[in-house]
């Protein structure tokens, strides 16, 4: 963990990335080869493609509301995998935003100072990034005595997303394109916009092998990684991360696209509307004051968590993100009354917790009571499990667990985890959603696994032969009492969209995406 602008920052939070459309994918698989254990999130703004031609004005704009976006998905880095953004966007959002945010230019500048031989570098971009002159300032900066050609290439971006970047006319389109830069000779080319590597053979072809092609992305996921580390903030979770894809226009022509490139089956993507974002910088607390509520106007649906655990908030934007619901959390809202557990049961604390905040945030609210009961402890320490020895101390809690257990055999060391969910909308007063989920297991003599929170290292699923600490989130939430209890709600959800704010033909998956994604190691590299 680590805490920037006074804020704590949870390592196992997802990496955003933004783009105008599918060309930051470039981008993102090379995260998924050098980074795979990072979680994934990645916006295209496809329905606005493409960004090059357009007033820097207005492509800062479209860029807020993408950030905004994904800022509401609690992101704890940002990628502007789009050069045209980075040019006329990347200054003003790093310094407002209080998380790590990379451009694809400086890294890719870098590269090319670093690699170059001649001293002759051409730079291939989208006619915004090449007005904006940000690569020849970018590599001036490192080295005023560079000699730097740029072009730009407009008609690239929709070879690629047409998907018809592999055709003969994608080849002769590019060939026509660069000659007017090959003809200066230039000893190292930057593919300066990040749908232009998916053109790689062909631009190599028309520029001659001699050339050394510059892929500003794959230098951006060099400098991601060295600045997560820096920060305390990568992953080492020991399964591949979780991705979920968006795009403001359609979800299937993205996903052909995607799939190719990336090598992943079942990936798992969504529409999102973008257009009500903020185009600017406000504070994340205000975001979801922006999203319109009304079941009756189709618009997205926002829930808060009532929850101060994180561990728990994070299955919960697991849940709901795919289905396109935005997942606030008690963090994002100040000066909130603290709601008391002091019911007897974990209905009545949730009931609790969902009623107080929904009526101090006047927003609809789910929350989770949740416990561990074991058997050879009478039931133990079940609803008092967060304050079984200290509070909130889990390391305390998982101390006495063992301690109480201390000779019992394995057979005997039967334990259920159980959770008790309420849903609370104000809009729909008498109208309460409440479910319950269960899982069954043993507790170990021995902590295993470094994933989930609380007890799950000592948690063991006997079927599986591991604890929930060590379990994938996605593998965890296959099993666990959470998963369990969030099925239920989604079939109730599915059933009857209106009672949870949700548009009437609801095209949310029926159950959650189970199936991690595997990266294809046989793809192609240079
Ligand atoms: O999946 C789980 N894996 C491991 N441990 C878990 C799990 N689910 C709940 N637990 C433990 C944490 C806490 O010690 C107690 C819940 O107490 P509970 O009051 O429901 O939650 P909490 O106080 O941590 O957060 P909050 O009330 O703000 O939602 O059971
Ligand atoms: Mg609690």
């Amino acid at each position: 963990m680590d805490s920037k602008g006074g804020k704590i920052m949870d390592a196992t939070a997802p990496i955003g990335f933004i783009d105008s459309g599918v060309g930051g994918l470039t981008v993102v698989r090379e995260a998924l080869r050098q980074l795979p254990h990072e979680n994934v999130l990645f916006l295209g703004d496809q329905a606005r493609l493409p960004y090059g031609p357009r007033p820097a004005a207005q492509v800062r704009a479209f860029t807020w509301q993408m950030v905004n976006y994904l800022r509401t998905q609690h992101i704890k880095a940002l990628v502007i995998a789009c050069n045209t953004a980075t040019a006329a966007a990347w200054h003003d959002i790093q310094s407002r935003l209080d998380i790590p945010v990379i451009g694809v230019i400086v890294p890719g500048a870098r590269a090319a100072v670093k690699v170059s031989t001649g001293g002759n570098i051409g730079v291939v971009a989208t006619e915004g990034t090449v007005a904006s002159g940000a690569y020849d300032d970018a590599i001036h900066q490192q080295n005023p005595a560079l000699t730097v050609s740029s072009l730009a290439a407009p008609k690239f971006v929709s070879l690629v997303e047409s998907n018809e970047y592999r055709s003969a006319l994608a080849k002769q389109v590019v060939a026509t394109t660069l000659a007017p830069l090959a003809a200066k000779h230039p000893d190292t080319v930057v593919m300066g916009c990040t749908h232009y590597p998916l053109l790689r053979p062909f631009i190599q072809a028309a520029l001659g092998d001699d050339v050394t092609l510059i892929d500003p992305g794959r230098e951006t996921v060099v400098e991601l990684g060295t600045v997560l580390d820096y920060l305390g903030l990568a992953n080492h979770a020991d399964h591949d991360g979780s991705r979920h894809f968006y795009t403001t226009a359609s979800p299937a022509m993205f996903k052909d696209i995607a799939s190719d490139w990336l090598g992943l089956d079942h990936l798992d993507v969504h529409h999102v509307d973008i257009e009500h974002e903020p185009d600017h910088f406000v504070a994340v607390a205000e975001l979801g004051a922006s999203i319109p509520q009304s079941a009756a106007t189709g618009h997205e649906q926002t829930v808060v968590v009532a929850s101060k655990n994180p561990g728990k908030v994070r299955e919960f934007v697991d849940f709901f993100g795919p289905r396109g619901i935005n997942v606030r959390s008690l963090a994002d809202f100040d000066d909130l009354p603290t709601v008391d557990e002091t019911g007897t049961t974990f209905l009545e604390n949730a009931r609790l917790k969902a009623r107080g905040y929904s009526e101090a945030l006047g927003l609809p609210v789910i929350a989770d009571d949740s416990g561990l009961m074991i058997d050879a402890l009478d039931g133990a320490p079940g609803v008092l499990s967060a304050r079984y020895a200290g509070d909130h101390n889990d390391a305390a809690n998982n101390a006495k667990m063992l301690a109480n257990l201390a000779g019992v055999p394995t057979a005997k060391r039967t334990a259920h985890f159980h959770t008790t969910l309420v849903w609370v909308d104000p809009a729909r007063p008498d109208d309460d959603v409440e479910v319950d989920g269960e899982v069954d297991g043993r507790i170990t003599v021995m902590p295993a696994g470094d994933n989930g929170f609380g007890y799950d290292p000592f948690f063991y699923i006997p079927e599986q032969g591991k604890t929930m600490a060590e379990m994938s989130p996605a593998e965890k939430n296959r099993y666990s009492h959470r998963g369990n209890a969030l099925r239920a709600l989604a079939a109730l959800m599915d059933a009857d969209p209106v009672r949870f704010g949700l548009p009437k033909q609801a095209q949310q998956p029926t159950t959650q995406p189970t199936t991690e994604p595997q990266v294809n190691e046989d793809l192609e590299e240079e």
